[in-house]
């Protein structure tokens, strides 16, 4: 299910909203058919219709003036969270309006372009030479990659032996052959490396050793791996190389208060782009890079003043709503991107936030002229192509065995294989349960998981709803648990004080709604609880990947009901494909993963009675 129908999907049973919608259009359609108009009907009717019309353009009006509606992408909630900003009033059209104005038609026919793939037979990719060097690319970088000797002298079975047991495959349409980074000892030398930035880590992990190659070669990458294996150094650290070694562009004129960034990443969630940015700043801050941090929520006046006190910023991590903002005022401009990064690509490109990265893309250079990384744990077919229009013949980089485990994109059946995989160190556990029964048995998991010495361990639980969030929070505060929340009911200032109180410790247990399932690294989450299932498999990779990061083990529990029994199919998948045990209970649900989802009535099913003997058919 797209995060588009996620948005919509409210408590009641949103298949049955669907059918009573689609039922409704009919009704109006079959009256407009009638016959039976006479003429004082009709005039009544044009009337009418005069006036609903006109309502509507009001409306829509309405929507175009307030960009923080325009938010209301941000978050699988958002329509509910993002609070109303005083925005200053439009300063009179200059003539630099004038151009912008002529600049953004260039940009729009560009766009066109860009989202059609209309240039993507022209390109030519740099021939990296034998020896793993690549040429510089064309987005303005003036660095090149060359592979350092201590790389090059690693016998190649050693080589084989490492992507063999990493289960590292590279898709390379330019067959670049280039060897992954073993060591951080085989990077090339730069000012940032001088700075020993990754003096806490052992190795580069697998993501990180096979993607930096191509990566510091210019290349567009597409980094598939699961959750907590460090993707987000994998982007950050080619995406600083890149800025650290290339001039910066010559300022514009002093009059112009347009913030030009010169590299973007975007994420789904305030708090991911918060993450993001406090990762990527230290990094940048050791080779004089700035970076800012643009998300919905909080004060558009302080968010501008910060990027006019930097004189713009190198780096922008931003959530797209707000990013879209800055960006349709002219506060910001990404004509000099040189590097644009996807993170939770996936969820970036799926109908809820694809519209906005078209525009956001669309303001950045030509996909020729830009390096374009997407990153993500899980990668349905259903984006794969909108993805590669944004990009140059990309490297694909997947981490991991990966399984036929259902998915959005319905080739769950045997018609592709869907490349889902859950973190191998998560046990996980579900529990058939009886819904009226879920609360009780969420409070007994609690207890148990935090008794005698375990008492405060981090505990995450998730909930499918606002309110259901707030209500188990509500359950769990009666009965004595020390309990905080967030989800998008909550002010941006809440969320951030739950996540903080969370993180240090002061509160143990966390009820989150999706909002907090991707990306959030939360050091030492014991256990993930799944009180509601979540709408779709994906969504469940990420959950449980809150916990069992950067290498160590974690917990995940799943109190799966009737009702979720659309998704017993693509879990079992997933539950096999980790070595965990599949509850007899759950497979009595059918194994069958979804087949196809229709726009308007969303996932079909097929079940299968697990309990019922096969028919044998013979064959004379
Ligand atoms: N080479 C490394 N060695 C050890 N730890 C690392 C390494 N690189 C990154 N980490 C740490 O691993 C943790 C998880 O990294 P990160 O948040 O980037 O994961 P991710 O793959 O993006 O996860 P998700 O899919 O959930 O977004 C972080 O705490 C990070 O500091």
């Amino acid at each position: 299910m797209s995060a588009g129908k996620k948005h919509s999907r409210s408590e009641g049973d949103e298949q049955d909203a669907r059918l009573a919608k689609k039922s409704k259009t009919d009704e109006v359609v079959a009256g407009s058919d009638s016959p039976a108009l006479n003429g004082e009907k009709k005039k009544k009717k044009d009337k009418k219709d005069k006036k609903k019309k006109e309502k509507k353009e009001k409306k829509t009006e309405e929507t175009k003036e307030d960009p923080e509606q325009q938010e209301t992408t941000e978050t699988p909630e958002a329509e509910a969270e993002a609070p109303v900003e005083t925005e200053p009033k439009p300063e009179k059209k200059s003539k630099k309006d004038k151009k912008d104005k002529k600049e953004k038609k260039e940009k729009k026919s560009k766009r066109t372009e860009e989202t059609n793939g209309a240039a993507s037979t022209e390109v030519s990719e740099p021939e990296p030479a034998s020896d793993g060097t690549a040429e510089p690319k064309a987005n303005g970088a003036s660095y090149s990659y060359k592979q350092t000797a201590a790389l090059s002298s690693v016998p190649q079975p050693e080589i084989d032996a490492f992507l063999k047991k990493q289960e590292i495959t590279i898709t390379d349409p330019s067959d670049s052959k280039l060897r992954p980074i073993l060591q951080f000892t085989h990077l090339p030398e730069s000012k940032l490396l001088s700075k020993n930035p990754f003096k806490d880590f052992s190795a580069p992990t697998p993501i990180q050793s096979a993607s930096w190659p191509f990566a510091l070669s210019g290349r567009d990458v597409i980094g598939v791996a699961e959750t907590g294996s460090g993707k987000t150094i994998a982007f950050a650290l080619p995406l600083i190389e890149a800025l650290a070694s290339s001039p910066r562009p010559k300022a514009h004129s002093k009059h112009d208060r347009t913030a030009r960034a010169r590299a973007v990443v975007v994420s789904p969630t305030r708090e991911l782009a918060m993450q993001t940015h406090a990762a990527i700043s230290t990094l940048a801050s050791l080779v004089g890079l700035s970076a800012v941090c643009l998300f919905g929520g909080a004060s558009k006046d302080d968010q501008r003043n910060l990027l006019r006190r930097n004189n713009g910023a190198d780096i922008i991590v931003a959530t797209p709503g707000r990013l879209k903002d800055f960006l349709s005022e002219g506060s910001v401009s990404l004509g000099d991107v040189m590097f644009a990064v996807l993170d939770e690509a996936d969820r970036m490109l799926d109908k809820g936030f694809e519209e906005d990265i078209k525009l956001i893309l669309g303001d950045c250079p030509q996909r020729e002229k830009r390096q374009t990384m997407m990153f993500t744990a899980t990668w349905p077919t259903s984006v794969r192509g909108l993805a590669e229009g944004f990009m140059v013949t990309p490297v694909k980089v997947t981490v991991g065995g990966r399984t036929r485990a259902g998915g959005e994109d319905g080739e769950g059946n045997g018609s592709g294989v869907i490349e889902l995989q859950a973190n191998s160190r998560i046990e996980q556990k579900v529990e058939v349960v009886d819904p009226r029964g879920k609360e009780q048995r969420l409070l007994e998991l609690l207890k148990e998981a935090q008794r005698g010495s375990a008492k405060n361990d981090r505990i995450l639980v998730f909930c499918l709803y606002k309110k259901e969030a707030t209500r188990v929070e509500q359950f769990l505060e009666k009965r004595g648990l020390k309990v905080c929340s967030i989800h998008g009911d909550l002010r941006q200032d809440q969320r951030t004080r739950s996540l903080e109180a969370f993180k240090s410790g002061s509160t143990s247990v966390l009820v989150a709604t999706d909002v907090a399932a991707r990306g959030l690294d939360i050091p030492e989450v014991k256990l993930v609880i799944n009180v509601t299932f979540p709408l779709t498999i994906e969504d469940y990779v990420h959950r449980i990947g809150r916990t069992g990061r950067a290498g160590k083990d974690g917990k995940a529990i799943t109190l799966f009901t009737e009702y979720d029994k659309a998704h017993s199919g693509s879990l079992v998948n997933i539950l096999k494909a980790a070595n965990q045990p599949v509850p007899e209970e759950l497979l009595k649900f059918g194994t069958t993963v979804k087949k196809k989802q229709h726009d308007q009535y969303g996932a079909f099913y097929k079940d299968v009675d697990m309990s019922k003997k096969g028919k044998k058919i013979t064959f004379d």
